[in-house]
This record gives structure tokens, C-alpha cells and sequence, in this order.
């Protein structure tokens, strides 16, 4: 840069040789001489539109699909943004919908996503991170694993910052009010005398139980995502998921009209096509995985089982 500049700091007079990163405009000859002058300065400092800049914004608000979209265009690799982004995506406490394509409203089950806008195939809708995951084939059912390993996180206070912990309580209590398994009744849960730890326990592993996806990217594992749990399901969905243990992707598979509910497959592509028959299949192939139930209303689910029982 320019020799001529002077240091922005009140009574300094030495060159200013480094830029403000976030403005670009004030110059300053030291660290230190920035440190005193930022009280001041950040009254008139305006973030360049840079797409640095951008990316750090999307950072701020949890953005983390459109941070790592835009990470990808940069011309040069930033390694300081991509550590940035690295690491809020391990803490799982994050989640985006994309582009405001989808809002959350009152569905034909309970809640569900609905297209705020016309979609058009393969656009992304939702990034979630997953905040515990399971093996399927561990000592015990995948759910109670991530039900324990729930409960410990969200009563954790290990994290970063405050901000973290304030974020990472926010979206354990989004956890705690998903439904829960059809079965179980949240209100005689509630309103059952026991322990406040026994409570929570049974509630999070029911919750876990409805609330898990299958990881597409490893087939062996279910993982529980916050936001992503609020999609229901269904066997001709018009979305699609790419899940891992650490991160869920939706994006609409075909195009979806404003206001159409958004519905994904809860079981993995392969029991779909293999069920022979819609709901006798479907069911009679979860069964006998041990993996996967779906939840129809219960006078249809024993009529199922019964004509899915073979007879003795
Ligand atoms: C993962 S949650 C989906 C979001 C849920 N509707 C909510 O309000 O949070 C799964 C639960 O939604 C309901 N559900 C989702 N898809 C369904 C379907 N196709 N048929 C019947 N119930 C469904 C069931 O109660 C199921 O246990």
C-alpha cells in the first residue's frame, strides 16, 4: 500500500502500513494502535462487500451450507474461514433453511415443512448438523445410544464461548419438543410422578426413537437432527436426503409448488424398492431389518401386521 497513509490511531503518527480487515479503508501502523482506535472506529466501520466478508456473515448466523458454497467459489482457498467453518459444523448445534425455501407450519401429521416459495428440482432446502448419532448394530437399539449421548450434551457447559453454550441449549430444547414416538403419550409422561432425570431420559429415547434419520453416506448409522426431524414422511416423497453422522442435506427432487407440504422418505431408498406393495412391504422389510418403522395411524398398522403375519 501507499506510504502516505497516515495510522488512524488519535496521536500516532507513524505510517499506516495494514488495512482494516473489515472495512479495508482505515490504516493502522500496529496491532495495538488498531486495538485503541477500534472503540472509535467501529462506529463508521461498514464490512466491505467482499466475498470474505460474506462468507464470515454467513458464519455469524449459523449459515453453514451457504458458508461452505461460497468457501468453494472463492478464487483463492481461505484456510482461516474453512477452520472457521470446520469447526462449528463438529459442534452440531446448527442448522439452515436455504434460501428461505421452506417454513414450518401445521401439517397433515402434527408440523411440517411447506415450500415458501415454487421449487425447482434438485434445489437445497435445509442443512442440518446432527446432533448425536448411533451405529444401528451396537450393544443396545441405536435410539438409547442417542438418547444418552443427547442428554449428556445438552446438560454439557464445556463449550467455546457463551454464545455457543446459549446456541447449543437452544437447539437441545428445539430437541426435546419433537414428538415423540406415536405410542407414548408426552402429556401422561409429564404428568407421571418421578424423578426429573428418569423423566427426561424417557422422554429424549422416545424422542430419539420417532425423530432419527438414516444415514444415506453410511448406512450403518441413524443420526438426530433438530430441524431436519420436523419433515414427514412419506413413500412418494418430492425430496431426497444426503445424511451423514455429522450432516443432513435435503433438496427438493422435483419441482414443488408454493405451499406444498415437502415430504422425505424415512426409510432408505433400497427398502422402498424392494417393498413389494406399498405398506405391507414397507413394514414387513423395517421388521425384518429390526431398523426402521414407519408410523401409520395404528387401526392401519395392525391391520398390516396381522395380513403381514404369516400363519402359524
Ligand atoms: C420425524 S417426525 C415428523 C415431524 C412431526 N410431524 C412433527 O410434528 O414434529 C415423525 C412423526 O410424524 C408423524 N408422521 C410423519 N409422517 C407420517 C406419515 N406419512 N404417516 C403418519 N404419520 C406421519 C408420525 O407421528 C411420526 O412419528
Amino acid at each position: 500500500m501507499e506510504d502516505s497513509f497516515p495510522c488512524a490511531a488519535p496521536g500516532c503518527e507513524s505510517t499506516g502500513s495494514k488495512l482494516c480487515s473489515r472495512c479495508g479503508k482505515a490504516a493502522y501502523c500496529s496491532a495495538e494502535c488498531q486495538r485503541k482506535d477500534w472503540k472509535v472506529h467501529k462506529l463508521q466501520c461498514q464490512k466491505a462487500e467482499t466475498p470474505e466478508n460474506r462468507i464470515s456473515d454467513h458464519l455469524a448466523k449459523g449459515q453453514l451450507f451457504s458458508a461452505q458454497e461460497a468457501l468453494q467459489q472463492l478464487e483463492k482457498p481461505n484456510a482461516r474461514l474453512a477452520a472457521e467453518l470446520e469447526e462449528k459444523l463438529k459442534l452440531g448445534i446448527l442448522s439452515e433453511v436455504i434460501a428461505d425455501r421452506l417454513s414450518l407450519q401445521p401439517a397433515r401429521y402434527g408440523l411440517g415443512y411447506v415450500a415458501a416459495k415454487d421449487l425447482s428440482a434438485g434445489d437445497p432446502l435445509l442443512f442440518d448438523t446432527a446432533f448425536c448419532s448411533a451405529p444401528m448394530d451396537g450393544d443396545q437399539e441405536f435410539y438409547c445410544t442417542i438418547a444418552e449421548k443427547s442428554i449428556r450434551k445438552g446438560h454439557a457447559d464445556r463449550r467455546a464461548s457463551a454464545r455457543v453454550d446459549a446456541q447449543a441449549d437452544f437447539y437441545y430444547d428445539s430437541l426435546l419438543k419433537l414428538c415423540t414416538k406415536d405410542s407414548h403419550d408426552r402429556a401422561t409422561l409429564e404428568g407421571t410422578e418421578m424423578e426429573a432425570d428418569t423423566r427426561e431420559q424417557i422422554l429424549v429415547c422416545s424422542i430419539a426413537e420417532a425423530n432419527s434419520l438414516y444415514c444415506t453416506e453410511e448406512p450403518n448409522f441413524a443420526a438426530l437432527y433438530a430441524a431436519g426431524a420436523r419433515f414427514n414422511h412419506s413413500c412418494a416423497p418430492n425430496a431426497s436426503i444426503e445424511s451423514s453422522r455429522s450432516r443432513l442435506l435435503v433438496r427438493a427432487a422435483t419441482a414443488i409448488p408454493k405451499g406444498m407440504e415437502v415430504t422425505i422418505s424415512y426409510l432408505p431408498p433400497q427398502l422402498l424398492s424392494e417393498a413389494v406393495g406399498f405398506a405391507v412391504g414397507v413394514v414387513v422389510a423395517a421388521q425384518r431389518t429390526h431398523q426402521w418403522r414407519l408410523a401409520p395411524d395404528r387401526s392401519e398398522a395392525s391391520e398390516i401386521r396381522r395380513r403381514a403375519t404369516p400363519p402359524p
